[in-house]
């Protein structure tokens, strides 16, 4: 059994490419970082470290690394044999990626199984988005069916590792991966340590909406008071408070939407909240708070649960604050914050408001973004 994995960073080693080889494949590690291929095409093993309850350190073996920027060729041709292709690249990169999945359809002999497609991004959907970019790049309509597309939803802490780790990877124990049954029917792929569900929804909406959501905040509080890692931040009241009062909010919407429990999604935000507190775990603000203008998407941590609370008359005043905090996210290395910073500087508050979020006039969060985003300009101005 084979596996092609595009994305061979932190999550990609630490956790999908880890978990497909506990299955038993032979895992293609596919990256555009040349440095980082070629460490891992001249290593045979590395490691994979947990830390936190019951941690164990596993070591990942019987890989093999291509360059997908200088050998596209030959990624095609892996992933015409392959029985899986994962990604973890970040959902903007997928569009890059969909042309060589579409090239291995067209190469692919018509006998074998189909190809098992799974994103496992931080996104709604984020299979749906690989699919359609597949689609728009296949040479023949005919070819979408030698491939099951899933969604799925991946959940483990994977920091930036430490300069001079290597290949090996330092991990929370804490991890999670639900993948969508019904694309495949009965020919799923075997990965034992991942769970079939019939409706990806609630498991993935839980996890952005309390996981994700919970850790930008505590990102973007935590840069305004001076926090340089995520564990440090949640340490603080102030900031803890915050983030309590944000998980609130998106608790009641996971609870009114998908009939949750109350005390299992308590539960749930109780382990998050110590996750995020594991001193042993070196994540930095930087990390967590990346790329804010994805962030503040319509469909995203922040406005998704805020969008659908607000239509929904339920209170949203925690999430606005989480909101007007990411604002302030000034770090001059990440480009979407310097953009986020700049539009700020520059475009009315309703403008921005439409062109970031994507919330229309009209909606019951317009206004209120409007007004987060015009008390922001007038604290700079
Ligand atoms: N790190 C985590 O804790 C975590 C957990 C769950 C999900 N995720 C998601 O996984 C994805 C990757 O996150 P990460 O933390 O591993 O980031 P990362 O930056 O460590 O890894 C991304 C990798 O993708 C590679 N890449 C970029 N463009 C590429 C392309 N065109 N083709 C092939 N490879 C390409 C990069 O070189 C890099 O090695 C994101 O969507 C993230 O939200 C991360
Ligand atoms: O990867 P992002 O930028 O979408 O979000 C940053 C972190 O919140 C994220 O990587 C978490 O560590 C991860 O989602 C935990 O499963």
């Amino acid at each position: 059994m084979k596996a092609v994995h595009f994305g061979a960073g932190n999550i990609g080693r630490g956790f999908v490419g880890l978990i497909l080889h506990n299955a038993g494949y032979e895992v293609v590690f596919a990256d555009v970082n040349a440095e980082l291929i070629d460490a891992l095409a001249a290593t045979p093993s590395y490691e994979v470290r947990e830390v936190g309850v019951g941690a164990t350190t596993s070591t990942v073996d019987h890989y093999r690394a291509l360059n997908s920027a200088t050998h596209e060729a030959e990624v095609v041709a892996e992933i015409a044999t392959a029985s899986v292709v994962t990604t973890a690249v970040g959902p903007n990169i997928l569009r890059f990626v969909a042309p060589l999945i579409a090239a291995a359809l067209a190469q692919r002999d018509p006998a074998l199984p189909r190809l098992a497609v799974m994103a496992c991004e931080n996104a709604i959907n984020a299979t749906d988005l690989l699919q359609a970019e597949v689609d728009k790049a296949l040479a023949d309509p005919a070819f979408a069916h030698r491939a099951v597309f899933a969604n799925t939803a991946v959940d483990r802490i994977v920091p930036g590792q430490a300069p001079g780790a290597g290949l090996d990877v330092t991990v929370e124990s804490f991890f999670e991966w639900a993948i969508e049954a019904p694309p495949f029917g009965d020919e799923a792929p075997v990965i034992p340590e991942a769970h079939f569900v019939d409706d990806l929804a609630p498991y993935i909406e839980r996890k952005l909406f309390t996981v994700n959501t919970g850790h930008a905040t505590t990102a973007y509080f935590g840069f305004l008071a001076g926090a340089s890692s995520i564990a440090e931040a949640i340490g603080i009241p102030e900031v803890a408070e915050q983030v309590r009062a944000v998980l609130g909010e998106t608790k009641a919407l996971l609870v009114a939407k998908h009939d949750f429990d109350p005390a299992v999604q308590q539960a749930y935000l109780e382990t998050n909240l110590q996750r995020f507190a594991n001193p042993e775990l070196a994540d930095i603000v930087e990390r967590v708070g990346r790329q804010p203008l994805r962030k503040l998407g319509r469909h995203e941590r922040f406005i998704g649960p805020a969008a659908e609370l607000a239509e929904r008359g339920l209170p949203v005043d925690a999430l606005l604050r989480a909101v007007g905090a990411a604002l302030r996210f000034d770090v001059p290395d990440d480009p979407q914050s310097v953009e986020l910073q700049e539009l700020l500087s520059r475009a009315g508050a309703a403008a921005f408001v439409r062109e970031v979020t994507g919330v229309p006039d009209g909606h019951p969060l317009f206004e209120r973004l409007v007004a987060v985003v015009a008390a922001e300009q007038s604290r700079r101005a």
